[in-house]
């Protein structure tokens, strides 16, 4: 029985038919954004929700017309908080590790969701909550209220969530759970090690764990691609550090993982690129498409396993050689954005390089992105289209939305 439900998990590339993916419906956590607190929260702009759900719903269709399967984490998460015990658990997390919650506020919040509906309880685990929210709770006194402002939230929102990509990534039939260099991020991984552990879909923890939410380096899932079943591209980036890229791969090497390859992959350390898959992302078994206005920025690098067990470090030419070396053919880096650097960077900004592949040559892109599509079909790309003018807000496309849990590769 485990065995079976381990199989139904399975990515061994970024583009063998998608048949199974996790998403986040966006919701009324991001309606809590205020201009001040934009950056922390990693946005630029206040979405406008109604017309971001519509476009989320587009992207969701055109999945489902293709055959994927649709987990919304959402459901997943009501499927194990059903459990009271669990729900106590995951509320200890949040209010004992909050800097934002004094002990009135704590005591209160401890009673009055714990009596909630598994439905209510990740309704607010999600949405967040302040003083405003509860009736009750706008009547109970505490340091709190002296020295914040009505807005301050008890449980911060996750406006971030749909970005379901960067806290696990599913790579072989094991799983990486992200640590997430964003303290507004954290409480996403610790929802996906929480699925992890409980929920039938990810096997009740039997999948294999190759990076965990309380290891102290970063690593984010958008920083890694499953190029081949031997091999990961790992960015080094804002967001995954060295060290983390390290744990990952001993955690690999020693393990049953088919991975004997990680090909680290430098970038820039800026808001603009703050994921490897910002900049370049897998559309073909042969095909790649990228910002080429970081690639006299890129350095690579190769991490393999040795006979003997030991790391073998190595700097690489060049990404394409790299990249050609290890998948053992030749390959297209197609730029995205064109020819034209004025182009290349608007549209990276817009998430034009950040494409899903749903099949070998098959893509889900923002149509927004007019040049980089042309540019993809002119190269033989099957390229789905969906709308973007306020998914995009939060800096990230199909790719990032998205968290592949079955992929169907020869
Ligand atoms: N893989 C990705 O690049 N994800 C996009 C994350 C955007 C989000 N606002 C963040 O800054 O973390």
């Amino acid at each position: 029985m485990i065995q079976d439900q381990i199989k139904q998990l399975q990515v061994c590339s970024e583009v063998g038919p998608l048949k199974k993916v996790m998403l986040h419906r966006p919701g009324r956590e991001l309606e809590r954004i205020l201009p001040e607190q934009l950056s922390e929260l990693l946005f630029e702009d206040i979405p406008w929700l109604s017309r971001m759900q519509k476009e989320h719903d587009g992207f969701a269709r055109e999945l489902k017309e293709s055959g994927v399967e649709i987990f919304y984490v959402e459901d997943l998460l009501q499927d194990v908080l059903h459990d009271e015990v669990r729900r106590r658990k995951v509320l200890e997390d949040v209010l004992e590790g909050s800097d934002t919650c004094d002990k009135p506020a704590k005591d209160f919040l401890y009673e009055y969701l714990q009596e909630k509906s598994a439905g209510e309880f990740v309704d607010y685990m999600i949405g967040g909550i302040n003083k405003e929210d509860i009736k009750e709770f706008k009547k109970v006194k505490s340091l709190s209220d002296f020295v914040e402002d009505p807005h301050y939230f008890y449980i911060n929102p996750l406006p971030n969530l749909y970005f379901m990509r960067d806290p696990a990534v599913v790579i072989g039939d094991g799983i990486a759970i992200g640590s997430m260099h964003s303290p507004v991020r954290k409480r996403e991984s610790g929802f996906m090690r929480l699925l992890y552990e409980h929920h039938p879909l990810f096997a009740r923890g039997e999948m294999d764990l190759y990076f965990s939410n309380d290891f102290q380096h970063t690593l984010e899932g958008g920083d890694v691609l499953v190029l081949s079943k031997d091999t990961l591209a790992v960015g080094c980036s804002q967001r995954t550090g060295v060290a983390g890229i390290e744990l990952l791969a001993d955690q690999l090497f020693s393990s049953h993982s088919d991975i004997r390859n990680l090909l680290i992959i430098q970038i820039p350390k800026v808001r603009a690129y703050m994921h490897l898959d910002t900049v370049f992302t897998m559309i073909d078994y042969d095909k790649f498409t990228i910002y080429s206005g970081i690639l006299d920025a890129v350095n690579v690098f190769s991490v393999t396993k040795t006979e003997s067990g030991a790391f073998d470090y190595a700097q690489e030419e060049n990404l394409q050689k790299a990249l050609e070396k290890y998948l053992k053919t030749s390959l297209e880096l197609i730029p995205s954005g064109g020819d034209d650097p004025v182009t290349a960077a608007r549209e990276q900004w817009n998430d034009g390089t950040n494409t899903l592949a749903i099949a070998p040559g098959k893509v889900v892109a923002y149509g927004r992105n007019e040049v980089s599509n042309r540019v993809l079909r002119s190269r033989g790309i099957n390229v789905i289209e969906i709308e973007a003018s306020e998914l995009v807000r939060g800096r990230g496309g199909p790719r990032c939305m998205s968290m592949p849990l079955h992929r169907t590769d020869q």
